[in-house]
C-alpha cells in the first residue's frame, strides 16, 4: 500500500477502495495496541515495579513522546498524536493498578490542563485548595496532586511551595507537556523521587532569616554550580523564601546544596522539560 494524496480515479470505487485501506490499517493499529498491552501485562506481572505507590514513570512517558515527537512527519497534527499517546500511557498506567489524581483546579483550565494529561479514565478528584490536593495525597485517598504552577504575583495562600514537605511530596512532572497553545501550566507531585527523562529541571527551596536581595541570592547560586533559570521570592516574617529553578537533576545530597550560604536548601523534585513544539 503506498501512500498517496488524492483517491485513484482510475479505481470502480475509489471511497470504498480508501475505507478498505483504512480498515486493514485499523486492524494493524488494533493488533499493535494489543500486543503493546501485553507487554505492558508481563511488566506488571514482573513486579519489577512492585512496593511504589503508583505505576507512573513521567520520565519515561517524556522520554517515549519526545522519541514519537522527534520522528512524527505527515498530515496527522503533532498535537494529536500525543494525545492519542497520552490515552495509551493513561490505559497502560489503568492495566498496572492505576491512581487517582487530585487536582486543584484553580481554574476551569487547569482541570483540562490534568484530564488531558492523564486520559479520560483516570479518576480525578478535583479540590478547592492546594493544600486539600496534598493532603488527599498524604492520605493515600489519591496518588498524584496537580497544582497551579507557581507564581510570584499570587497571593500568600497560594504559595503552596513554601510548605511543600519534600522529600515526602515531590513534583514529578510539568503540565502541559506539549503544545504551544497558551494554557495555564500544573506541576505534578507525588510520594516518592522522580524518574530522569534526560532533559530535566529541578526546584529548589531556599531559606535564610538573612536579609539577601534577588541578586545576591542568584550570585550565591550561580557560585554554588546551580545558576537559576527562575526564581520567585516570598518574605514571611523574618524568613525569606525562594523557588528556584535549575537546569538538570538535583537530588537530597548534592553537594552543591551544602555550599549554598543560606540556612536550609531543599530540593522540591524534578520534571522532564515539556516540549512547545509548534501546532500545524
Ligand atoms: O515503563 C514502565 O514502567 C511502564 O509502566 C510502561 C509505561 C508505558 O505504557 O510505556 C506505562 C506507564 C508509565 O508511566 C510509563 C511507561
Amino acid at each position: 500500500m503506498t501512500p498517496d494524496t488524492a483517491l485513484d480515479p482510475a479505481l470502480p470505487n475509489p471511497l470504498a477502495a480508501a475505507r478498505a485501506e483504512i480498515d486493514a490499517l485499523d486492524d494493524a493499529l488494533h493488533d499493535l495496541v494489543m500486543r503493546r498491552a501485553d507487554v505492558v501485562a508481563r511488566l506488571a506481572a514482573s513486579r519489577a515495579k512492585a512496593g511504589s505507590p503508583s505505576p507512573l514513570r513521567p520520565g519515561r512517558e517524556a522520554m517515549i513522546l519526545r522519541r514519537l515527537l522527534a520522528r512524527h512527519h505527515g498530515a496527522l497534527p503533532a498535537e494529536a498524536l500525543v494525545r492519542l499517546w497520552r490515552e495509551i500511557l493513561a490505559a497502560s498506567s489503568a492495566q498496572q493498578g492505576g491512581f487517582t489524581v487530585a487536582v486543584y483546579a484553580r481554574s476551569p483550565e487547569l482541570g483540562r490542563v490534568a484530564r488531558e494529561h492523564f486520559g479520560s479514565l483516570t479518576p480525578l478528584r478535583t479540590l478547592p485548595t492546594a493544600a486539600r490536593a496534598l493532603a488527599a495525597v498524604a492520605a493515600g485517598e489519591a496518588q498524584v496532586a496537580i497544582l497551579p504552577l507557581p507564581e510570584e504575583a499570587e497571593a500568600p495562600e497560594e504559595a503552596w511551595w513554601t510548605g511543600l514537605d519534600s522529600p515526602c511530596l515531590q513534583v514529578i512532572a510539568r503540565l502541559p507537556f506539549y503544545g504551544a497553545e497558551p494554557r495555564p501550566e500544573a506541576l505534578a507531585l507525588a510520594p516518592g523521587a522522580p524518574d530522569p527523562s534526560g532533559a530535566d529541571r529541578s526546584l529548589l527551596r531556599i531559606e535564610t532569616t538573612e536579609d539577601r536581595s534577588r541578586a545576591q541570592l542568584a550570585g550565591a547560586l550561580t557560585t554554588a554550580g546551580l545558576a537559576s533559570r527562575m526564581m520567585q521570592l516570598r518574605r514571611d516574617g523574618g524568613v525569606l523564601r525562594a523557588l528556584v529553578e535549575v537546569d538538570g537533576v538535583l537530588e537530597a545530597g548534592d553537594p552543591r546544596l551544602a555550599a549554598l550560604p543560606v540556612d536550609r536548601a531543599l530540593p522540591l523534585g524534578f520534571y522532564a522539560v515539556p516540549e512547545r513544539g509548534d501546532i500545524g
